[in-house]
């Protein structure tokens, strides 16, 4: 994109920013201009936004390094009045899982990357709210940004707060991947894992169904939040084209890629999958029988030590902890918490690029793995699996693993599931967790 240099404009990026009282995040969302984005996480500001200041796109290999240099250009030097950390300027946005771009046009408008700095944006803290505008270009004078954000106040103070509408219904599913296709996947999976190719590889199904009317998307985020209040949850839409129609990839993930903040790196390895009981005392039992199953476990580690080994040529320190249960209202999953301590001011792109795909959602060795996926799946994963987040000036980031996710496009909404297969995998109880992993999307659309 064309960044104006500052001496013909005298400022490129203008951001101002103002506490308010925003009565409803939700209504907000519903409120704001498209394209229109949503991002929150464990210990993150929630943030709702509207329309484009400016946008990053950028496709292939590369993708990671052009957005990281756009994003300097965009930021650089800006007139920033944010009052709270976390309104200060972030672009928001995310990659698609392969570094090749799509054939399929489910994913039309989603490039190989796509970054917003949003015009309006709610920034919601514990220490409170706060209003923000940003501009950038030959209208990006302080004055105009003043008078934007006066009028973004007061329309965003005085929005009602409605309930959510209740989920729409669905009316048809449609399957990339019938049963018997999936057995022979994960069998031809498991052959290659045998015969010493592969250690790991993650494969995915998508389920497109039709709704009884179109998505409300901040309904929907809403009450994701009420069943997955530790999750993160995002939503991206590439374009102001379209109406109801307009596509928007969102979800609520329990994985988190990366967060960087100075020197801190905080990321962690999450596979490993088994079921909510119908008691507490189910649950406790499932637990434990994840945490002593070896296929499970050796599932488990090869993530974290890939994670280990991806972050090392950064790294000063790297910390794991214990492996644990995390427990969500659909599923229970193996977790270890991994931090380390940057050696430079690595950006958290470069963590990114690193990391992506961890053996969580890609597969070991990675280049086979990616290679199988591409041959097995019948659909394109597009966004899914892939790194959404925000970063901002510094280099700062916080980047999610888009699982647990869906692409809504008016009454149509294609969701996306995977699991992780190795050597003793059954394909049948593998079937049985992409089920599960469908849950916490399909439970906001069926009525
Ligand atoms: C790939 C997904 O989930 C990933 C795979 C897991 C597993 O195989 O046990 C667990 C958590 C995630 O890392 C998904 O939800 O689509």
């Amino acid at each position: 994109m064309g960044v104006p240099r500052s001496d013909e404009t005298g400022t490129r990026l203008v951001s101002r920013s103002v506490r308010a009282t925003v009565p409803s995040l939700r209504a907000a969302l519903d409120a704001m201009p498209a394209p229109r984005t949503f991002w929150t996480g464990p210990d993150e500001a929630t943030v709702v936004a509207g329309g484009a200041a400016a946008t990053l796109t950028a496709d292939g290999r590369d993708r990671f390094t052009a957005i990281k240099e756009g994003i300097g250009r965009v930021l650089h030097d800006g007139d920033v009045h944010a009052g709270t950390e976390a309104a200060c300027p972030r672009l928001f946005g995310g990659f698609a899982f392969h570094d090749e771009g799509s054939s399929d046009d489910t994913w039309d408008g989603f490039p190989g990357a796509r970054f917003v700095l949003p015009r309006v944006q709610v920034t919601d803290t514990d220490r409170g709210t706060w209003v923000t505008v940003n501009a950038v270009g030959p209208d990006a004078t302080p004055e105009a940004v003043a008078d934007r954000l006066d009028t973004e106040r007061e329309r965003l103070e005085a929005l009602d707060t409605s309930a959510a509408s209740p989920p729409p219904g669905i009316v048809s599913r449609t399957r990339t991947t019938p049963r018997e296709a999936w057995r022979e996947s994960v069998d031809a999976a498991v052959d290659r894992i045998r015969a010493g190719d592969l250690q790991k590889v993650v494969l995915a199904q998508a389920l497109a169904v039709q709704l009884d009317r179109p998505l409300s998307l901040p309904d929907v985020l809403a009450r994701l939040g009420d069943t997955y209040p530790d999750c993160y949850r995002f939503l991206v839409e590439p374009t102001a084209e379209g109406g109801v129609d307009r596509p928007g990839f969102f979800g609520a993930t329990p994985e988190r890629l990366v967060t960087r903040h100075g020197r801190t790196v905080t990321t962690g390895a999450l596979a490993g999958t088994t079921g909510r009981g119908d008691t507490p005392a189910e649950d406790d039992w499932l637990a434990q029988e994840l945490l002593d199953d070896e296929k499970n476990v050796h599932e488990h580690e090869l993530v974290a030590e890939t994670i280990r080994e991806q972050l090392s040529p950064f790294a000063s320190s790297i910390t794991a902890g214990q492996r644990r249960v995390r427990r969500l209202e659909t599923v229970q999953h193996l977790f270890t918490p991994i931090t380390a301590t940057l050696d430079s001011d690595t950006h958290v792109l470069d963590v990114v690029e690193a990391l992506h795909p961890t053996p969580a959602v890609g597969g070991l060795p990675p280049e086979t793995a990616l290679a199988t996926i591409r041959d097995t799946e019948p659909f394109d994963r597009g966004w899914y699996a892939a790194p959404v987040g925000w970063i901002d000036a510094a280099g700062n980031g916080s980047f999610a693993v888009a699982i647990r996710s869906a692409l809504a496009r008016g009454d149509e909404t294609t969701l996306f599931a995977g699991v992780g297969v190795v050597a003793d995998s059954d394909p049948d109880r593998e079937w049985d967790e992409v089920q599960l992993k469908y849950r916490p999307i399909l439970d906001e659309l069926e009525r």
